[in-house]
């Protein structure tokens, strides 16, 4: 169906002489398909009705009943004389933030206003005005844009509303897992803990299509989810389904080897000397430590397997998105989230979870709801950073739709930060 964009412009008064003036003039809608409007242009007349003077609001309502009776409005403007030049170039970003204009007493107009959910990929059509934008959610079902806030704006916006809150010591999630050798870590670091400041970053994230080409590294696939969800799992079965395709990353370690391993199979063991060394050169994605001995995974092992030509698949810690969203990596994040309780329940009857005290011992309750409240953190902090999400309900299902979800990741256009993508392979 045709959609009829009922927001085509928003007008506004000069308060000392009177005149009103468009105010700016909306994307696609018909006052922009027209031409014949454009922002700064005063208005004199509306079907020959004089408008000086008049409140906007009055002017508008004077526009809808003429549309409304008659079904033709003729405007009597005096033209801008210098119209801004638009020098429109496409800019596609992520919303880091969520925002709804009905929300928003500072909107101009909360009607001309898009709302959008942090993840989403706006297009920007105009960014003449230094506080309000234009813009349209993809994909594209709409054929107009809506008002959303520059990002200087949206960025006061978030400090007022940062400085607001009452102070939420787990905003900066630390869900350290099982990460290495299965138990509990007590502690965990990663590379940036810049992420935990992201309310404070860019609102919006320059985005662009990017497509694999058949003979560059794979892009790393990053796995992420509340503890316990299945992430390892997951991860290891598709391992086993396809080691020539799959492998995941050496750890390093400073325990000793157990008799049956061997370096560079299971770990890399270190000193724990050489380990803090790494540690000073930024070497790790993420590492921690568990009964004394420390563990991690370099971005060198990473580099290592997707250069052998396989696709390198590892569970992370929120806390190591930033690290992993890079040029040599180009990450892509998978976030793994439980079913509904009730589901938990029935799927999770015969499996076994692995606590700080118990090793392999059946899932209870509190397991549950321990993951549904990690799963809640983790989504309202860092799901703008999720490529793909996917529920671990029945593992069968939830191994096909993982290894869907990474051949797309491989071969098919996705939309990535700027920053994370190589110049000469962008989609047109
Ligand atoms: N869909 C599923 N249905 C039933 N059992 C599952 C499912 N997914 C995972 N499990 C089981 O749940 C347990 C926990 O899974 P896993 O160790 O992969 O969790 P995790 O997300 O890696 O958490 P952690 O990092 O804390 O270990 C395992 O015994 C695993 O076999």
């Amino acid at each position: 169906p045709r959609i009829v964009c009922r927001r085509q412009s928003t007008i506004k008064r000069n308060e000392i002489t009177g005149e009103i003036f468009v105010a700016r003039v909306i994307h696609g809608g018909l006052a922009d398909r027209s031409g014949l409007l454009h922002a700064g242009d005063r208005i004199i007349e509306v079907n020959g009705f004089a408008v000086d003077g008049m409140e906007p609001e009055q002017v508008i309502q004077v526009v809808v009943g003429y549309s409304r009776s008659q079904g033709t409005i003729m405007f009597k403007v005096v033209p801008i004389t210098e119209r801004p030049v638009h020098n429109q170039t496409m800019l596609y970003v992520r919303a880091m933030a969520d925002y709804s204009p009905q929300q928003d007493p500072a909107i101009p107009c909360a009607d001309a206003g898009m709302s959008f959910r942090k993840g989403d990929i706006l297009e920007i059509v105009d960014q003449t005005d230094t506080l309000w934008w234009q813009a349209k959610k993809l994909p594209n079902n709409t054929s107009c844009a809506g008002l959303i806030p520059s990002t200087n704006l949206l960025k006061r916006k978030q400090r007022e509303f940062w400085w607001s809150q009452p102070y939420l010591p787990q905003a900066c999630i630390q869900t350290c897992k099982r990460r290495f050798h299965s138990t509990t870590q007590p502690s965990c670091h990663t590379r940036s803990p810049s992420s935990c400041y992201s309310a404070l970053n860019s609102p919006y994230e320059e985005v662009v299509r990017y497509q694999r080409h058949p003979q560059d590294t794979h892009r790393l696939i990053a796995l992420l989810g509340p503890s316990g969800v299945g992430v390892n799992e997951l991860r290891r079965r598709l391992i086993e389904m396809n080691p020539n395709v799959f492998q995941g990353a050496v750890p390093h370690t400073t325990r000793l080897p157990r008799g049956y391993e061997e370096s560079g199979r299971e770990y890399f063991y270190t000193s724990r000397e050489i380990f803090d060394n790494m540690v000073y050169n930024n070497r790790f994605l993420e590492y921690g430590e568990y009964k004394g001995n420390l563990y991690g995974t370099t971005i060198e092992s990473v580099k290592a397997v997707l250069n052998s030509g396989k696709i390198c698949v590892v569970d992370i810690e929120p806390n190591a998105i930033q690290a992993v969203r890079t040029h040599e990596l180009k990450a892509y994040i998978i976030y793994v989230k439980p079913p509904p309780l009730q589901r938990l329940r029935e799927t999770r009857q015969d499996s076994f979870i692995t606590t700080n005290y118990y090793v392999n011992r059946p899932f209870k309750s509190e397991d549950f709801q321990e993951m549904e409240e990690a799963a809640r953190k983790i989504e309202s902090q860092f799901w703008q950073f999720f490529d793909h999400v996917m529920v671990n309900d029945e593992l069968q299902d939830s191994c096909v739709q993982l290894l869907t979800a990474v051949k797309k990741a491989q071969d098919e256009p996705q939309w990535v930060p700027a920053t994370l993508a190589n110049s000469n392979n962008l989609c047109a």
